[in-house]
């Protein structure tokens, strides 16, 4: 059955000044549908279907993207979409031998677990994208950037998670693979100097979406208790106490049922 998220005509109304949005302007639904979004959107690796994403999809994700927010409104990004079934074996070849690397880095007992897991579907997922950060797209003074450079890579991974939501809506599941070195995937994909990767997704039409991170249910690591990370006026003070019935309960609603 279709839901109807759109804006009431009532709430759209005429009255609203110009250049203002209508207030309120999500419904229950619609804002159900937000938190829907948020709390069933999952990192794939395994699932992706070979189905083409149309193109019209592929352009609302992009434009998601688009409209995230960034510092100074530098729009630091740039999206190269890649199909070609020769570039996404290369990227895979600098994967497997990022991912060789990264298994001896756990500790010795880790690296079994490490190596049965997938962490990748680049060659599965019909589309592969890479979000880059242009780190001299508004010149060398920014708004906002004056003191810390790094908020142009902040703004670029709202960018990513703008597309991983959107991306979500419309059924399609996104993997983020980041087991890469740098320089390699920039020879891969004519990467300019000034300019980062920040994300390499993988996109498709899935099978299924996990309920729960497969990090978690492999046991590799857990949700942490959401009361045990917000503090009170200080780094470190405990959580305000009227708080954590909420945050408990939130949390515990969000993960089993995906909605608030
Ligand atoms: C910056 C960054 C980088 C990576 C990831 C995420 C982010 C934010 N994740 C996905 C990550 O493992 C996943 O988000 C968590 O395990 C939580 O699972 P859900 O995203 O909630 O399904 C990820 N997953 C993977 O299989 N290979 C990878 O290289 C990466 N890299």
């Amino acid at each position: 059955m279709k839901t109807d998220c759109s804006i009431p005509a009532t709430l759209a109304a005429s009255s609203t000044p110009a250049g203002h949005q209508a207030m309120p302007d999500f419904t229950a639904e619609a804002r159900e549908a937000l938190y829907h979004t948020i709390f069933s959107r999952r990192d794939v690796r395994g699932q992706f279907l070979p189905d083409p994403v149309p193109d019209e999809v592929l352009s609302r994700l992009l434009t998601a993207a688009h409209f995230a927010p960034s510092v100074g409104f530098m729009q630091p990004w740039s999206f190269i979409v890649v199909k070609d079934p020769a570039t996404k074996a290369a990227v895979h070849g600098a994967f497997d031998e990022a991912n060789r690397e990264a298994a001896e880095m756990f500790e010795a007992h880790r690296q079994g677990t490490y190596r049965s897991l997938k962490l990748e579907g680049i060659e599965e997922a019909p589309i592969n994208l890479c979000i880059t950060c242009d780190r001299d797209r508004a010149g060398p003074v920014v708004i906002g950037r004056t003191h810390l450079k790094v908020m142009d890579i902040y703004s670029a991974v709202c960018a990513v998670q703008n597309l991983w939501l959107a991306a979500r809506a419309e059924g399609l599941g996104v993997g983020w693979v980041s087991i890469f070195h740098q320089a390699r995937l920039k020879e891969i994909l004519d990467i300019p100097e000034r300019v980062i990767p920040i994300a390499y997704l993988c996109i498709g039409r899935v099978s299924h979406f996990f309920d729960k991170p497969e990090l978690e249910t492999a046991g590799w690591r857990s949700r942490l208790p959401l009361e045990t990370l917000v503090h009170a006026e200080r780094f470190g003070a405990p959580v305000p106490a009227a708080l954590v019935p909420h945050l408990q309960a939130d949390q515990a609603r969000a993960a089993r049922e995906r909605k608030l």
